[in-house]
Order: C-alpha cells, then structure tokens, then sequence
C-alpha cells in the first residue's frame, strides 16, 4: 500500500489560484465534439484522470482526438464516424463517462464493452440501461445489466417521454444523447432541476433544445456541428478552497474565473446562508456564465440543506459537512440518499472520517447532522476510501487540525483536480 501524506495546521491561506476547468463540461465537451461534424476546440480543458478517460474511450472508437495540456482539438464524423472499438473501453473511476457513453453507444449499431474500476462496478447503471432498453438498446452486463461490465449493442432507437425518479443530470443526458439517434421527440422530465450543462453545451453544438419548466426534449436525427469551448473553472473543486477560505484563521482567498451556472452555485447559497464573507464578481460569459469568487475567515452559524438545493450542490457535500463543523449550532443535510452511490457511500465515508479526526456528526438516511463548532484534534490516519472528493475535504480539514493528520490514498485527488497539493501549497507560503 502506499504511503500516506502528512498534513500539518495552517495558519492562514492567502492568494489567488485558478482552479482548473469544470469536470461535467469537459467530459461534454469531448463527447460532443466526437459526434459532431467538424471541428471541435476546447480551452481549459480538465486534464483529471476522469476526462482523460473519455478522451481515451472515443479515441478507441476511431476519433481523431489531439490533447495537449488543457487545450484539445477534435476532428468529428458525425454519430456515424464511430467505429466498433476492437477493445473494451475502459472508463476507469469515472460515472459520467459511464452513462453519458451510453446514451451514444445506445443508438450505434456496434458492439462495445465497458470496464471501470472497483468503485464504478458498485454504481447504479440501471437507471440508464433500463430507459435505454426501453428506446430499443441492446444492454447486458452483471446483474441483469444493472453493474459494469456491461456489454451493447446499439439498435433502432424509439422516442421516449421519460419521468426520471432522481434529478440527475447523467440519467438525463444519458437519454437526450441517445434521443438525439430516435425517431421522433424524447423528452426527459425530473423531479428537481439537475445541472444543464447537456443543455447548453448541445447549443453550442447547433442542436435544438426545447426546455420546459422540469421537462427537456430533443428531436431525434439532428446533427451536431464542431464548435470552439472555453471551459469555466470547476465550482466544484473551487468549494474545497472557499471552505477553506472561510474556516482557517487570518485567511484570504481569490479564486478566478469559476464557473458559476445557476444549477451549480448551490455553495454560494450556502457559504451566503452561514454567514461566510464572500464576494462574487462577474467576469466573462461564454456558453456559461463566469466568476471570480473571493473568500475570508468567517463567522459561521448553522444551517438546513434539503429539497431543491440538494442536485446544486450534490458533489460538495463532504466539503460543506467539514464546514458545518466550523458553524455555530447544528447543520442539518436532508433528501441526499444520491451520496450513497457516488464514488464511495459519501454519507458513511464522510461521517466516519469526520468523526476520527473529533468532528460531532451523525449519519442519518438521507444526510447527517453536524454539532458545532468543533475543535478538530487530528492526530490519527485518515483514508480518501480512493474518493477524490473525500480526499480533497480531508486535506482541507487537516489544515484546521491541532495534531498532524495522515492521509492515505491521497492520490484520488487526481481524478478532479490534479494540481490539488500545489494549490494548497501555494496559498499556505503567501502572506
Ligand atoms: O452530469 C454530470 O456531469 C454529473 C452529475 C452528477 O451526478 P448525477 O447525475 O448522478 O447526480 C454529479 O454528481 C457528477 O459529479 C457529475
Ligand atoms: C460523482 C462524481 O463523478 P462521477 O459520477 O462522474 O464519477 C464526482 O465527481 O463527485
């Protein structure tokens, strides 16, 4: 096993980082310019283990696809330019790889595999493959189709009027992908918004998207044409350091250029609510608006996270749980039974990493409950469970920590965010 990473107390974080581009649109970015007809670019692009998964998917299926950095160029056939891959496509840790895929492969008349790794054979993929199925694809795999590996070939797909029981945007997307391959409209309606980067991205591509309250349809046989993306920075690793902005003593962060789409900014809502002193200032708008967001040492009270709020901010949870151990009074996290089928049950390995290091937190069905304010002791190990964002919450709580902290499997990071520790770092030696 590798070795762990001891993280010591910080006494303050000063400066200005740029966190790198938004996961979700990358992922996006990449498969739309694949399906498209022409050229792609893409600026800022994620280079995390995660996009770099579906690069190296779509470029098993015959894609002409260049990365250099973040910048990546694209030379798209159209859905037809994809080939049969002579091997198994491999989506490593990455679930929205897994059923955005999906929805293409669901509608190509090929055969492919998919493999992941140990966390993504335990996620539900039945919530695609059952709607998939429904419009005419072929799916097996473990348990009825229902885990990876799975096994496809695409079909003749039917439209669908799909009412999903989860606002998730992978489940969602997952269908307007293969509607898109359907006669007639599909139409996928959520309970609850869920982030619409699919949405605004299919635009930028030239597809017609008709949205309707909770509902969003496409009609079927529409081409998608290259286009030129600028990927915003990614709120969600931007909300790793704006809590650590707000709970570490005489600190002061800026953070440029983060992506700020309103099903996103459900942590804005948040630090706002508890009293965190920030300031959100408006910079560039491409196919999504932008920020730079400032951030410092705060008075936090308690707050309640349920509802609606819950899809806007699904990925933050561990970080704002770290947070609400900083906040005066109890922070309670409802309606979020989704942590359970993350990259790790995100409620057990946040509660039970929390509690090791002397946070007051509790599990319930849907959340926890956090006491505060807490004084986080540390002195002990502590595991990412290889979940990067249980990774990057345990680092941050190490800062706060009285006694050194050991984490192990602290290289997840990379799925998300790389240059996390530089970061991290880098704000620790400014004054
Ligand atoms: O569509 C996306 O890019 C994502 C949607 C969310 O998942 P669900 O759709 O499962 O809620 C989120 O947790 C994940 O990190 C990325
Ligand atoms: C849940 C996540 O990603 P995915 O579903 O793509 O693995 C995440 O990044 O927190």
């Amino acid at each position: 096993m590798n070795q762990g990473l001891v993280l010591t107390k910080k006494h303050s974080l000063n400066g200005t980082i740029e966190v790198p581009g938004d996961k979700s649109i990358s992922h996006r970015a990449v498969m739309f310019g694949a399906i498209a007809e022409g050229k792609t670019t893409i600026q800022n692009f994620l280079t995390g283990e995660d996009c770099l998964s579906t690069i190296s998917c779509f470029k098993e299926m015959g894609v002409s696809i260049k990365q250099e950095g973040t910048n990546v160029t694209i030379e798209g056939k159209g859905f037809s330019g994809l080939k049969e891959p002579v091997n198994i496509l491999n989506v490593g840790n990455s679930g929205t790889t897994t059923r955005l895929m999906l929805g293409i492969l669901a509608g190509r008349p090929f055969h492919a595999c998919i493999i992941g790794d140990e966390s993504i054979a335990k996620r539900p993929m039945d919530r695609v493959t059952a709607p998939l199925r429904q419009m005419g694809a072929h799916i097996d795999g473990r348990n009825n189709g229902s885990f990876t590996p799975l096994s496809l070939r695409g079909g003749n797909l039917k439209s669908i009027y799909y009412k999903s029981p989860v606002a998730s945007a992978q489940v969602k997307s997952s269908i307007l992908l293969a509607g898109l391959q359907a006669d007639g409209t599909t139409t996928v309606e959520e309970p609850y918004q869920s982030r619409d980067h699919t949405e605004r991205l299919l635009s930028a591509f030239g597809v017609h998207v008709k949205k309707q309250n909770l509902t969003v349809s496409v009609e079927g046989g529409q081409t998608l044409k290259g286009a030129n993306i600028y990927v915003p920075g990614d709120i969600s690793s931007a909300a790793f350091f704006l809590v650590a902005g707000a709970i570490v003593p005489d600190s002061s962060i800026k953070l440029k250029n983060v992506g700020i789409n309103p099903t996103r900014t459900g942590i804005l809502d948040v630090l706002e609510n508890m009293g965190a002193e920030i300031e959100i200032i408006p910079t560039l708008d491409s196919a999504e608006p932008m920020a730079d967001i400032s951030v410092r040492t705060s008075e936090l009270k308690g707050t309640e996270i349920s509802g609606e709020l819950i899809p806007r901010l699904i990925d933050e949870i561990p970080i704002i749980a770290l947070l609400a151990t900083q906040a005066e009074g109890t922070t309670v996290i409802k309606d979020a039974e989704e942590l359970k089928v993350k990259e790790t049950n995100r409620i057990d390995t946040v509660v039970g990493e929390l509690k090791k290091l002397g946070a007051d937190i509790e599990a319930t069905n849907d959340g926890m409950i956090i006491r505060g304010k807490t004084k986080l002791k540390g002195g002990t190990n502590v595991s990412s469970h290889g979940d990067h964002r249980i990774g990057m919450m345990l680092a941050i709580a190490s800062t706060i920590c009285e006694e050194p902290v050991e984490l192990m499997q602290h290289e997840a990071v990379s799925v998300s965010y790389p240059a996390f520790f530089d970061h991290l770092n880098l704000l620790s030696k400014t004054i």
